[in-house]
């Protein structure tokens, strides 16, 4: 038996990075990957970390090198090479070993895996990327608190800091922590959509070059935006490509990846009923994205859509000042629904505290937001007094940069997404009673009649 505290399977980028964290903090560790020669570099590399580090190149070395009972974190591709690892892992382990799953599982997986996998099992949401892994990332837990306990230690001492206060904690049960884990990426996507839409109105409208746009996100970096997300902007716009000298933006292809997490976020948000528009507006803007050789045959046909125009860049600031309250105020509500449909009492002002420092989404607002949620438990976010305030300094200006947007052919799918959530949120009197109309005469679903009786029917229906 080895004397390890803990395991670490999958040396890529955030295995690695994590490794040496945990290293660094002074845990022992024994690390594994399937490639050997990456886990050989890896130890080559490990530097004044490598007597805290015990590379091993099988899995019953890997598995002898920890201490009982064992906690192995795995840092793989989410989906079947988790099932794949656990398979070949679980004839080696005790029956009190416990697995750790940091990678971006869907949460039903984790669910699962925690009830089916036949050993001690935990899904954790780690965010930051390569640079949060390596030095502090927001991590959030799923699983029972008595296996958290377990490494509680080593996940609050590798995470990033508030103030202090550490960025990890357990969300709540089985797959808890990947759900807040996706729906924070869903918040990502939706705010990185935002920030690109902004980008194409100063670029297409405004005709700036991207040096000086990365200005203009650096400027408000400095105020309400403030985020982790608004300075790699400014420095994305400011890099210059290597080889030709050119702004790095104008080489790169208009079309971004996606591994599945802001789609799985706005899959899961039509089962539970709370609709994240802005969210579902930045996976639909990003599968458009990828279609590039549709969307110069429209241009072809129709002409190019965004027309240059006078923009005020104090407008296009607050605009996505609102657009990004309702972006969070999306994903809260979205968490919030687990209590009911799964039986988790997330604690949300825990999670935006636990998404202050580390994460992606990390934002100098988030402060305001634990906050504003421990304040008034159960709002929206939108109408919790700070943010119903900004919201009214911010909305005007948003509801501008739309229609100004749209006028001049710059399509805005979160802005306005986000405008038609404010908007449709505060309208008492909507429109869904013709919906109900046309659902009886068509199908006689029968419809709710203002003085409280449910089951009507209009005079189409006979008898
Ligand atoms: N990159 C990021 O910013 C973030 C990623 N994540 C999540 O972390 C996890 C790891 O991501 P990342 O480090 O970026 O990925 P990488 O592609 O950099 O590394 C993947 C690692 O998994 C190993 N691996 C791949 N397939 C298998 C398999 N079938 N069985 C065993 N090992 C396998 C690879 O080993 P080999 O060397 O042999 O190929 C490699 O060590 C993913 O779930 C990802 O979604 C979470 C937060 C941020
Ligand atoms: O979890 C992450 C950041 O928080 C990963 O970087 C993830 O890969 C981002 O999602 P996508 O690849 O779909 O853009």
């Amino acid at each position: 038996m080895g004397d390890a505290r803990i395991g670490l399977i999958g040396l890529g980028t955030m295995g690695a990075a994590l490794a040496s964290n945990i290293a660094e903090k002074g845990f022992d560790i024994a690390v594994f990957n399937r490639t050997t020669q990456v886990t050989r570099d890896f130890a080559a590399g490990a530097g004044e970390l490598a007597p805290k580090i015990t590379p091993t190149e099988t899995l019953e070395a890997f598995v002898a090198a920890l201490a009982t009972p064992r906690a192995i974190i795995l840092m793989v591709p989410a989906g079947d090479a988790v099932d794949q690892q656990i398979a070949a892992l679980k004839p080696l382990l005790d029956p009190d070993d416990l697995i750790i799953d940091c990678g971006n599982a869907l949460f039903h997986d984790t669910d699962r895996r925690a009830a089916e996998c036949g050993q001690p099992f935990l899904g954790v949401g780690v965010s930051g990327g390569e640079e949060g892994a390596r030095h502090g990332p927001s991590i959030m837990g799923g699983g029972g608190p008595e296996l958290w306990d377990r490494v509680e230690d080593i996940m609050l001492a590798i995470s990033a800091k508030h103030e202090g206060e550490p960025c990890a904690a357990l969300m709540g049960p089985g797959g808890a922590g990947h759900f807040v884990k996706m729906v924070h990426n869903g918040i990502e996507y939706a705010d990185m959509q935002m920030i690109a839409e902004i980008y194409g109105l100063l670029r297409d409208g405004a005709g700036m070059e991207a040096e000086a746009i990365g200005d203009v996100f650096a400027a408000w970096d400095e105020g309400p935006l403030k985020s982790y997300l608004i300075e790699i902007t400014a420095k994305v716009s400011r890099a210059r490509d290597a080889e030709s000298g050119a702004p790095l933006l104008s080489v790169i292809v208009d079309a971004a990846g996606q591994k599945g997490t802001g789609r799985w976020t706005a899959i899961e948000s039509q089962h539970l009923l709370t609709p994240v528009p802005a969210i579902e507006a930045a996976v639909v803007a990003r599968n458009l994205s990828s279609r590039r050789e549709e969307r110069a045959a429209g241009e072809a046909i129709f002409g190019a859509a965004p027309q240059p125009f006078e923009i005020d860049q104090g407008l296009l600031e607050r605009a996505l000042i609102a657009g990004k309250v309702l972006c969070y105020a999306q994903g809260f509500v979205m968490i919030a629904a687990t209590r009911e449909a799964k039986g988790w009492e997330i604690d949300l002002p825990q999670v935006a505290r636990i998404w202050r420092e580390g994460c992606i989404i990390r934002s100098a607002m988030l402060d305001d937001m634990a906050a504003a949620l421990a304040d008034h438990p159960g709002e929206n976010l939108m109408r919790t007094p700070h943010f119903a305030a900004l919201l009214k300094g911010s909305h005007g200006a948003l509801r501008q940069v739309v229609a100004q947007a749209s006028l001049n052919g710059h399509p805005v799918p979160a802005l306005s997404s986000g405008l038609a959530y404010f908007d449709t949120m505060r309208t008492g009197r909507g429109t869904a009673n013709v919906i109900q109309g046309q659902r009886d005469f068509f199908g006689l679903h029968g419809f709710e009649h203002v003085n409280g009786k449910t089951g009507q029917h209009g005079p189409w229906a006979k008898g």
